[in-house]
């Protein structure tokens, strides 16, 4: 047993009342810093983070290996303490408290379950802790399995179940305490490709219909744009942009959050008019004049670059002996079907571009090596600073 295990102990806190009410569960950390080691070994993981959680909301700490997503984590769980900042919850000050003093509750990619004990048993630790009585006890716990799908394995042990089912149940043991807050460590990166999209559906339905606000950390950009209400992309211990999955992947604040969610082509600007205040800018790309979204900083910074995600491009094929190759074109240099899209890679003179067709059923698939036209309504473009 971890007795600094949050998900079986954070109902001993005296603060750690169940969270009756739908208003709380705002997370607050402000300025938090955290650095490991000292001298020349220095590291700053977590470098002056602001964030607000919402109560309710779901948001997921998503960026590369090392950018501090889960030092993040163990600082508002309290499994680490801060160097500076502070991590409010409701106005509280969690840095008073030990882990298993916060109500709040972990659910790990290891699962962290209790090997001796029957999967009832696992869920009900929590609320034997804080002494429920056994009849309120049975029923929150068959609630709990019965929200997992987990009622016929209730006295299974652990090693007889599969994957999936065991992280079902430490999702209902963290579930059952009632926390104000729930962590979420990688929880299914142990799962295969198919259980991990099943089980994403299952959080985030459960989490709906509890109502708990969560903090989800996994460096999987699909998994983050699934769950979110928000999702905080991390860069080398910064907050990089945080917004709703739409806000990130539409209209991303850099370069690299364009380049970490989903697929981009990149394109060079030769021009740019000031964008501060119309958030359009006119720009010259490719050769033509047009006017394009643009982030408020793009024109601003020394350079900017036109960012096209893959599905706003619009491929045409040339005929057969057409010669009239004017404007934006180039060579097909891979196709690949599918089955509900397309995706084309196309040589031009400014590089690969890659584009995704979709309804490829009822367009003709052109062959790698014909020359097609390419191109783009600007309003689905994205005008940004280059990376610096
Ligand atoms: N206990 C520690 N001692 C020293 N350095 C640490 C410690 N924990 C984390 N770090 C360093 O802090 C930085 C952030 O690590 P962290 O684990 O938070 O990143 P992450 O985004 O969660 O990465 P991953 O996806 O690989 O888990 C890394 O450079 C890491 O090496």
């Amino acid at each position: 047993m971890n007795p600094k295990d949050p998900a079986m102990t954070s109902t001993l806190s005296p603060r750690a009342t169940r969270s009756t009410d739908a208003a709380s569960g705002e997370l607050v950390l402000r300025a938090v810093e955290k650095s490991f080691g000292s001298g020349e070994n220095r590291v700053t993981a977590v470098d002056h983070v602001d964030l607000t959680v919402h109560p309710g909301e779901f948001v997921t700490l998503l960026g590369p290996s090392g950018c501090g997503k889960t030092t993040t984590l163990r600082m508002i769980a309290g499994f680490e303490s801060p160097t500076s900042g502070s991590v409010l919850l409701d106005g509280d000050d969690m840095l008073r408290f030990t882990a298993d003093r916060r109500p709040m509750a972990m659910v790990f990619q290891s699962y962290a379950l209790f090997p001796h004990m029957t999967v009832f048993e696992n869920v009900a630790y929590g609320l034997r802790l804080r002494r429920v009585p056994a009849k309120q006890l049975k029923e929150e716990v068959g609630f709990a399995l019965a929200s997992m799908g987990l009622t016929a394995l209730a006295e299974r042990a652990p090693h007889q179940l599969s994957g999936g089912q065991q992280q079902r149940v430490a999702l209902a043991r963290a579930m059952v305490v009632k926390p104000k807050v729930l962590l979420f460590d990688e929880p299914l990166s142990n799962l295969d490709a198919k259980l991990r999209v099943q089980m994403r559906l299952e959080i985030r339905r459960l989490q709906r219909l509890l109502g708990i606000s969560s903090v989800y950390v996994t460096h999987d950009q699909d998994e983050a744009m699934s769950l979110s209400d928000r999702i905080v992309v991390m860069r080398n211990g910064r907050i990089e942009q945080v917004g709703t999955p739409d806000e990130i992947y539409r209209t991303p604040a850099s370069v690299f959050v364009a380049d970490f969610i989903g697929r981009a082509n990149f394109l060079d600007v030769a021009e740019a008019s000031d964008s501060s205040r119309t958030g359009h800018a006119d720009i010259v790309v490719l050769g033509e004049r047009m006017s394009a979204r643009a982030h408020p900083d793009a024109v601003q910074s020394a350079a900017s670059v036109l960012m096209v995600r893959p599905e706003a491009i619009r491929v045409r094929r040339y005929a057969e002996g057409d010669d009239q190759v004017v404007g934006n074109h180039g060579r097909v240099l891979n196709a690949v079907f599918y089955g509900e899209s397309v995706e084309y890679e196309i040589e031009t003179e400014v590089g690969t571009i890659v584009a995704v067709v979709s309804d490829p059923v009822y367009e003709e698939i052109v062959p790698v090596g014909e020359l097609v036209g390419i191109s783009f309504d600007p309003e689905r473009a994205w005008l940004l600073p280059a990376d610096a």
